[in-house]
């Protein structure tokens, strides 16, 4: 059989570049701010937009497949990955960074087959790099092969975090007592770019060693994902078990020395799975 998910992956590359300059002409207008979980996890009416534009366009090809996009689950649409073909999707990811014209926000755009990730494209839209990355095909920043970095010392090494939407105050703590034990090792440095799936395309092409986060969704992280391991990279759960893309839990890197040696500081604390059941989230937004 020929290659079954070409035209899919075609598909994906064609409309993450589309999304991406409805963002990055979005970014030049006014830009109302509209709240979800927290009063720090912001939505736009561009993030909506551009989840339609991409799910309106890929259904139209394929409609037999199934979604997961992060405004529809916000509506209460369900996140279950099932053996369907299923597409994985965040329209904006550094919602946060958009807003403030913070210059890292990119279009995710997965694929999953029997529970398994075929493909996975991360358009960075502001910077104009395209991320993709096919189940044992290899990675790629534009036309260029991508790989991690060789370190192995920790002490040479970079690591990426972020603070996640949940602010309560025990749950900061431990991210911040984390990152103090990180630092201490120490590391040359400590980094984030404010969007996950940026952060995991910093991994896969070696500009750091890892990157990990509690809390974060798996449309954050699923394209990502296959572009960190089809770059020579690795994927565990926090607690060094094998990563699961449902967890909100997750610790990429370039190998496993920098893997487990970060994993050693990790403070864990609970994040509901995404999919837990259904809590549809009440949007804010000010008159
Ligand atoms: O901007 P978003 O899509 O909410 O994602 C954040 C994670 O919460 C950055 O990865
Ligand atoms: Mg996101």
């Amino acid at each position: 059989m020929g290659d079954p998910w070409l035209s899919a992956y075609d598909a994906a590359l064609r409309v993450a570049r589309k999304a991406g300059a409805v963002i990055r002409d979005a970014g030049e207008k006014e830009i109302k701010v509209c709240t979800k979980s927290s009063t720090v996890d912001l939505v736009t009416k561009t993030d909506e937009r551009v989840e339609k534009i991409i799910i309106g366009a890929l259904r139209e090809q394929f409609p037999d497949h199934c979604f997961i996009g992060e405004e529809s689950v916000a509506k209460g649409e369900p996140c279950n990955l099932t053996d369907k073909p299923t597409w994985i999707i965040d329209p904006v990811d550094g919602t946060t960074n958009f807003v403030h014209g913070f210059p890292f926000v990119a279009v995710s755009i997965a694929f999953a087959v029997n529970k398994e990730l075929e493909f996975g494209v991360v358009y960075s839209c502001l910077e104009n790099k395209m991320y993709r990355g096919r189940n044992g095909k290899g990675a790629f920043c534009d036309d260029e092969k991508i790989e991690v970095s060789d370190v192995k010392d920790i002490h040479k090494s970079i690591i990426i975090s972020e603070h996640g939407t949940d602010r309560s105050c025990e749950k900061v703590e431990k991210i911040f007592s984390t990152m103090k034990k990180i630092l201490c090792i120490p590391v040359h440095g400590l980094r984030g770019s404010g969007t996950a799936a940026t952060n995991m395309c910093l991994v896969a092409c070696g500009a750091v060693e890892a990157f990990f986060e509690i809390g974060i969704h798996c449309w954050d992280i699923a394209a990502g994902a296959v572009i960190v391991k089809e770059a020579g990279g690795v994927l565990l759960d926090v607690n060094g078990g094998p990563f699961d893309l449902m967890s909100r839990r997750m610790v990429s890197a370039n190998n496993m020395v920098i893997a487990e040696r970060i994993i050693k500081e990790i403070e864990i604390f609970p994040a509901d799975r995404d999919d837990a059941p259904i809590k549809k989230i009440t949007k804010f937004c000010k008159k």
